[in-house]
């Protein structure tokens, strides 16, 4: 087992995508993605080191079945988080969102997974600059800057390959 488990939701499989290239880059020590609603929380508490990602969908709301999705995903895993003991771990995010069509949530729900995590004593890195994006409001602000990586893969797929590695840089010291 390496050290870092990256786990994700997914309702179209965009998010998906990005974990696999973020395991690409960070190579052996991290461990192959993992859905959410395809791992017990013993597997997801037995890495010190955490990269977690899921889309927002819904109104602003984490994937699963309050937000309209087929399967469970974040939404229904961070109720078995509530009493979990986080403490001594480091937790990256990642969150995707569509700025031009949701520019009033736009990746909204990287919040509840922030506030999950921090709430079980989990330490958070890898906050991420709010500018180079166009919406109004977003719940993953804290101050000028995201919780975690924001992309738009809708909008701004470009720009992402430059974002991760770039990310995953500023990461490093405190992941690996
Ligand atoms: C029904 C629906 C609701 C969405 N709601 C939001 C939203 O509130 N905020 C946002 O930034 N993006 C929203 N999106 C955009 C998705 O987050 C974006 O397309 C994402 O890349 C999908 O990732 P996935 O393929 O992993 O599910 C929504 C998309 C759909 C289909």
């Amino acid at each position: 087992m390496a050290n870092i488990g990256i786990f994700f939701g997914s309702d179209t499989g965009k998010t998906r995508k990005i974990a696999k290239l973020i395991q690409q880059k960070l190579g052996d020590v991290a461990d192959a993605p993992v859905n959410i609603n395809r791992t017990s929380l013993e597997t997801f508490l037995s890495y010190p080191v955490l990269v977690l990602g899921t889309p927002t969908l819904g109104d602003g709301q984490l994937p699963g079945f309050a937000a309209g999705c087929e399967s469970e995903s974040w939404g229904e895993f961070i109720d078995q988080l509530a009493d979990a003991n986080l403490s001594g771990k480091i937790v990256a995010l990642y969150g995707l969102g569509d700025q031009q069509g949701y520019p009033d949530n736009f990746a909204s729900a990287l919040r509840p997974l922030y506030d999950a995590v921090v709430g079980c004593g989990a330490q958070v890195v890898g906050e991420w600059p709010g500018d180079g994006y166009d919406f109004s409001f977003s719940a993953a602000l804290e101050g000028d800057k995201f919780v975690g990586l924001v992309l738009d893969q809708d909008n701004q797929f470009d720009l992402t390959d430059e974002r991760v590695a770039s990310w995953l840089e500023q990461i490093k010291p405190q992941i690996l």
